[in-house]
């Protein structure tokens, strides 16, 4: 695997879209910001418009932005505020759940430039197949963070953890150096990495085996490190890595295996995402975690038994809540 260095000055010429103001959005929207980029926001609703927005920070210590949000629903038909802002754009950064980047995209697909770049940043893995083919001329590249970040609010965001980031090439042109040094001095701990799919497999493996037993157990992470969910959890990677292969990506079923239960023990005390979008009655990302092997498997005749039962639990899980 080959990794990229960063060697950028901060530049306030490139215009950088982040599409999607939530928790992950807010963030990188600080780090850009510290860099001397200036990016904006492309939201599903509301009016063009400046919002303040608040960070604070893991030591505790809180500051204040301004962002300029656009939307593609509040044009009218002689100003189209988004259009304008999306012309010079050079990279567009999408933050939305792994359910939501396609109709995300979908929204803003007109007005993307011919050589603007897109890059994925969400957990799970699928949404880059779809959108490979209805980019044109675009380039996109993929990515995976372990940074953390809660809403405290609409606009006020805490950091709650540093993790790294990888980031890499999926389809189209490359994102040319000069964005990739922008990207790779803004985001702590951040590197790009050639060939990056093995990561985002990677990822899914944690994902797939700690989200969604936290979720059916109502348990910390920490609690999977109980001999109990051995058995399980070697399943979901094993049937992980053979579908991985399919897709021909070699992966180590003994360094995985280790590598969840090393996060299991450094997030002991978090609840996961899916955790918490089941306790709190949100749809979850599970169809990009679990269904993804599963729907990968599939296209190669395979079955994957436990990842199926997973995926199914928490579809009833989902389907059971109070409307
Ligand atoms: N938060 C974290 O610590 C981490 C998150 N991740 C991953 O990052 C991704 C984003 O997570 P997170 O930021 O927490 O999620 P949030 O729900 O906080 O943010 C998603 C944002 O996308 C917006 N959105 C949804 N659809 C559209 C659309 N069509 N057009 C424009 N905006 C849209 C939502 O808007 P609205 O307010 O209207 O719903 C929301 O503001 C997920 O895949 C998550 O798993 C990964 C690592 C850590
Ligand atoms: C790594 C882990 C499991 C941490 O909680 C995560 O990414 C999530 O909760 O989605």
């Amino acid at each position: 695997m080959s990794t990229h260095k960063s060697r950028f000055t901060s530049t306030s010429d490139t215009k950088v879209g982040i599409l999607g103001a939530g928790a992950i959005g807010q963030l990188l929207f600080h780090q850009l910001t510290a860099t001397g980029c200036a990016p904006y926001f492309i939201t599903r609703g509301g009016n063009t418009r400046q919002q303040t927005l608040t960070l604070t920070s893991i030591e505790n210590n809180t500051s204040n932005l301004s962002a300029e949000l656009f939307s593609p629903v509040s044009q009218s038909d002689t100003h189209d505020a988004l259009a304008q802002v999306m012309r010079d754009t050079q990279v567009i950064i999408v933050c939305v759940k792994a359910y939501q980047v396609n109709e995300a995209i979908n929204s803003i697909l007109t007005r993307i430039p011919k050589d603007c770049h897109l890059l994925l940043l969400h957990n799970g893995m699928g949404p880059h197949l779809q959108i490979e083919k209805q980019l044109s001329t675009q380039g996109l590249s993929v990515g995976t963070t372990s940074q953390g970040a809660l809403k405290l609010a609409t606009w006020h965001i805490q950091q709650t953890g540093c993790g790294s980031s990888q980031l890499g090439h999926a389809s189209g042109p490359q994102l040319p150096n000069r964005l990739k040094d922008l990207l790779l001095s803004a985001i702590p701990q951040s590197q790009w990495c050639e060939p990056v799919l093995p990561l985002l497999w990677q990822k899914l493996a944690i994902n797939a085996a700690i989200n969604p037993l936290t979720a059916i157990e109502q348990c910390r992470n920490g609690a999977l490190a109980d001999i109990r969910y051995r058995p399980i959890i070697e399943m979901i990677i094993s049937e992980l890595v053979e579908v991985a292969k399919l897709e021909g990506v070699e992966l180590d079923k003994l360094v995985l295996t280790n590598r969840v239960y090393e996060v299991i023990k450094l997030t002991a005390n978090n609840f996961s995402s899916m955790h918490q979008d089941v306790a709190n009655k949100r749809q979850t990302e599970v169809g990009s975690i679990n269904g993804y092997i599963v729907a990968r498997a599939r296209v190669h005749h395979l079955n994957c038994k436990t990842n199926e039962d997973l995926y199914n639990q928490i579809t009833k899980i989902e389907s059971q809540y109070p409307i």
